[in-house]
């Protein structure tokens, strides 16, 4: 539905996006997951035609931006990471506004403007003014403004940024929600719990290039396919970690102080076998962690860096 090919833009001698290339399905609930500065939000200010790329292409259904910019448009509702919305306007105000930016007036606005509304869950406060609205609304009536014309693809730049986590968990799920309607939705995010959340399919981005693209357990799995069990135990631990050694399907066996560490690609068998090992040793787990491959261990293991770069984050 929407393809992205070999995109690049420069910004003097700053390459900020590098030959990336995506495809986005209808319905489709895609992340576009990277760092600061990683080249997302030029990604998509080209894709919401914005700016221009200096060479590759996007299109929707075969159809091109460079020829068909108005169709494109038209079919794509921008949530910006800034909060663009009137202060001294209601809601109900603000998103006529914008309605009639897009051309739309009459019963057709009054239909689109009571929908989002309702999405964004605003109908009883949509005459209060914006100015007075807490943080969360104002993002809701943020991504509300981006729908505004009905568009196929909403496209979400960091939407939840600055935000409490209530609201935040409110956005994810109205996203979620907007998605089994039939919504096919962008989300940019630094997250990656946000990202693990809500899409299926996913492109990692870093320096301006694409380094991992494909479907999200592909993705997470390109780290390799093993969790790691942690079990912190009282008692002898030696005996059971040399009958654990034997079992070929464990990865690793290992005691560090009062915990056993395994890795395997079954957490759950690796975890039964190690209770009835330890049961037959006269000792019980007390505490059993299981990490499973995830997005941050592939982005260490592409670039031997964090995701997030030691910045704050608050795990919807
Ligand atoms: N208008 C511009 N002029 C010069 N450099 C720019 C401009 N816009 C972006 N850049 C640079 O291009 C790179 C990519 O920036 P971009 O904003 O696309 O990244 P991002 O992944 O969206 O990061 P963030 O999450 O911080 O917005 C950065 O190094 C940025 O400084």
């Amino acid at each position: 539905m929407l393809e992205v090919s070999h995109l690049s833009k420069r910004f003097g001698s700053k390459t900020a996006v590098k030959n990336v290339s995506f495809q986005v399905n209808q319905g489709d609930s895609f992340g576009l997951l990277g760092p600061n500065g990683a080249g997302k939000s030029t990604t998509i200010s080209m894709i919401t035609g914005l700016i221009s790329p200096d060479e590759g292409e996007i299109s929707i259904h075969g159809k091109t931006m460079r020829q068909h910019p108005k169709y494109l448009k038209q079919r794509i509702g921008l949530v910006p990471q800034t909060i663009a919305l009137y202060g001294m306007l209601n809601a109900r105000e603000n998103l006529e506004f914008w309605g009639t930016v897009y051309g739309i007036s009459g019963a057709k606005l009054k239909d689109n403007v009571a929908w989002c509304l309702k999405v964004a869950g605003l109908e009883e406060n949509s005459k209060q003014l914006v100015k007075n609205y807490s943080g969360g609304m104002q993002r809701r009536l943020n991504i509300a403004v981006g729908m505004i014309h009905r568009p196929e693809i909403l496209i979400m730049d960091e939407p939840t940024v600055g935000i409490d986590p209530q609201s935040r968990n409110h956005i994810l799920e109205t996203v979620k929600d907007l998605n089994r309607q039939g919504i096919t939705v962008i989300y940019t995010s630094h997250y990656m719990e946000e990202v693990q959340f809500l899409c299926e399919r996913l492109a990692i981005m870093d320096h301006g290039q694409v380094i991992a693209y494909g479907d999200l357990d592909d993705v997470r799995q390109l780290a390799g396919t093993l969790a790691t069990i942690t079990m912190e135990v009282h008692g002898e631990l030696k005996p059971v970690i040399s009958e654990l050694q034997q079992d070929l399907t464990l990865k690793q066996v290992q005691g560090t102080g009062n915990a056993l560490v395994l890795q395997s690609t079954n957490a759950a068998s690796a975890v039964s076998k190690a209770v009835m090992v330890m049961s037959r040793h006269g000792i019980q787990p007390v505490k059993i962690a299981v990490e499973e491959p995830n997005l941050e261990s592939a982005f260490l293991h592409l670039t031997g860096r964090q995701l997030r770069d030691g910045q704050d984050g608050v795990s919807p």
